[in-house]
């Protein structure tokens, strides 16, 4: 869908939304009554400051972890709460689907249901009398909708609010979270109504913490931590941010996203010796980086003459005969980890023994992973991930689930790993991720990772349906009817 420029749907600016918490229920009626005006409660902010857009057209998904404040923000898109501070303008029809039952008169049936939000949302009898008959037979509850919605089991209350939501023809389509409800079939069935009305030109902002579908479904994601924003950006990256906070992370990536900022500002004005400084701060947190600052920026003086292909002539002795050199590597990868241990070099390998991002559908290929360790391990974990350019996760695996037999590791040890499998993907461009994690006291530990570190074209002389293919063994019989 083609977003028209600079035309807002949902424009949020500088909300902060503030809860008063009491410890004693007491303590908030001794508030009420206290002449000096005494305070018994803490603020407890739900949002600070969160400002973005939502342009016409577009599809925006709203990330972060448990408490992030994404419900909060839809409730008060939706006018459902009020914001303590900040503005939020909304500019065309919203329809919403925020938690189960929002919306819902329990006492009355489904079919008062109906009528009730159809003119909550502006819409006369008539015009709901048209959409009657779309909606239930989207909701598929036959005979329930003459119950009251109290009777209705959460798949029922789902399948009519979507029902609701998506045929009243949306300006706006708002939807927290709702579609994890139902059975495999409607969920189905509503994204393909998603993607219609979406293609209609319809505003989507959905909460999910489906990441699949956010990357499948959103032009633009939006990360909140703890009421704060995060970063926005293109699905596949925002997610990989989103992962990081998970990794526990979120100082790393606050760091660089900060340095990414001076660099957009001081590449926006470059000017002598602050340009550099702007640009070299960007990249320390990059690829391939060690623990100190020092080494550091050797290291990306060293990466940068490896990324720009200036050759062996050039490059240090330290990465003369690296596999990477013979593959493009991604500049605009995603790294982090403790520092732990550092994934050195990483090699495609294609059946004749060539190190390519070039791979033949139907062919073996290996991935190769070269592992230094800066501390002792006592079991590490090495994996790959192979994803689709939206960021889609098609297939990966690791030496865990592999039950490979690593043993522990001590300071300065190497790993070489190798994965070997038939190229089974349909022709196309991939991106392959790699890490080494761990376990430590339950706890899941990034000790290095590269995300979209480099890719692989696929070349197929066979075409089939989907993703990849299962190479099927096909018999066909042909009969003769006057046999
Ligand atoms: N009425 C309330 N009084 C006090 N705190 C509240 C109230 N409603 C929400 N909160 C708090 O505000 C924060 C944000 O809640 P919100 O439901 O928006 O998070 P969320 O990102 O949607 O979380 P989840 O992913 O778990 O649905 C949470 O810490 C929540 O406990």
């Amino acid at each position: 869908m083609e977003v028209r420029e600079q035309e807002n749907a949902i424009s949020v600016r500088d909300v902060t939304k503030v809860y008063r918490l009491y410890d004693k229920p007491v303590d908030r009626l001794k508030e009420s009554v206290s002449f000096s005006h005494k305070n018994y409660h803490r603020d407890f902010y739900a949002l600070s400051g969160l400002s973005f857009e939502v342009k016409k057209g577009e599809t925006v998904g709203i990330i972060g972890t448990n408490g992030s404040g994404k419900s909060t923000i839809l409730k008060i898109i939706t006018g459902v709460l009020t914001p303590t501070t900040g503005q939020v303008d909304v500019n065309g029809k919203i329809s919403a689907l925020l938690e189960l039952g929002a919306g819902f008169n329990m006492d009355y049936t489904g079919i008062e249901n109906i009528y009730m939000n159809g003119t909550m949302m502006g819409y006369t009898r008539k015009e709901m009398d048209a959409k009657l008959q779309d909606i239930l037979e989207f909701a598929e509850i036959g005979d329930f909708v003459h119950q009251p919605v109290k009777t209705y089991s959460s798949g029922m209350f789902v399948r009519l609010a979507f029902a609701l939501a998506i045929n009243v023809d949306p300006e706006i389509l708002i939807v927290d979270e709702a579609l994890s409800v139902g059975d495999v079939f409607f969920q189905s069935k509503c994204y393909r109504r998603m993607e219609e009305i979406r293609k209609k030109g319809t505003t989507i902002l959905m909460v999910t913490h489906d990441m699949g579908s956010i990357i499948k479904y959103c032009d633009r994601v939006v990360l909140l931590h703890k009421g704060e924003f995060i970063a926005q950006g293109p699905a596949g990256r925002v997610v990989d941010m989103y992962k990081k906070i998970l990794a526990g992370k979120l100082e790393d990536l606050k760091a660089e996203l900060e340095a990414q900022r001076t660099a957009a500002v001081s590449e926006a004005a470059p000017s002598g010796e602050n340009a550099d400084a702007g640009r070299s701060g960007g990249l320390l947190s990059d690829f391939f980086g060690g623990m100190d600052v020092d080494s550091l920026v050797a290291d990306q003086v060293a990466k940068k003459e490896f990324l720009s292909g200036d050759g062996a002539g050039s490059a240090p002795a330290a990465y003369k005969g690296l596999m990477r050199d013979q593959l493009t590597i991604n500049a605009d990868r995603t790294e982090y980890g403790d520092g732990r241990a550092e994934i050195y070099d990483l090699g495609l390998i294609d059946a004749r023994g060539n190190i390519t991002n070039l791979l033949l559908k139907g062919e073996e290929f290996t991935i190769r992973e070269c592992i230094r360790f800066h501390a002792d391990i006592p079991a590490p974990i090495f994996t790959y991930t192979i994803k689709d350019k939206k960021g889609t996760e098609l297939t990966g695996t690791n030496t865990m689930f592999e039950g490979a037999d690593i043993k522990p590791v001590k300071n300065g040890d190497e790993y070489v790993v190798e994965f070997t499998q038939k190229m089974t993907l349909q022709g196309g461009e991939y991106l392959l991720s790699m890490s080494c994690t761990g376990f430590e006291a339950g706890e899941h530990v990034v000790y290095h990772r590269l995300y979209d570190v480099t890719n692989l074209t696929v070349i197929s002389n066979k075409n089939t349906v989907g993703v990849y293919d299962m190479e099927s063994q096909v018999k066909a019989e042909k009969r003769n009817t006057d046999e």
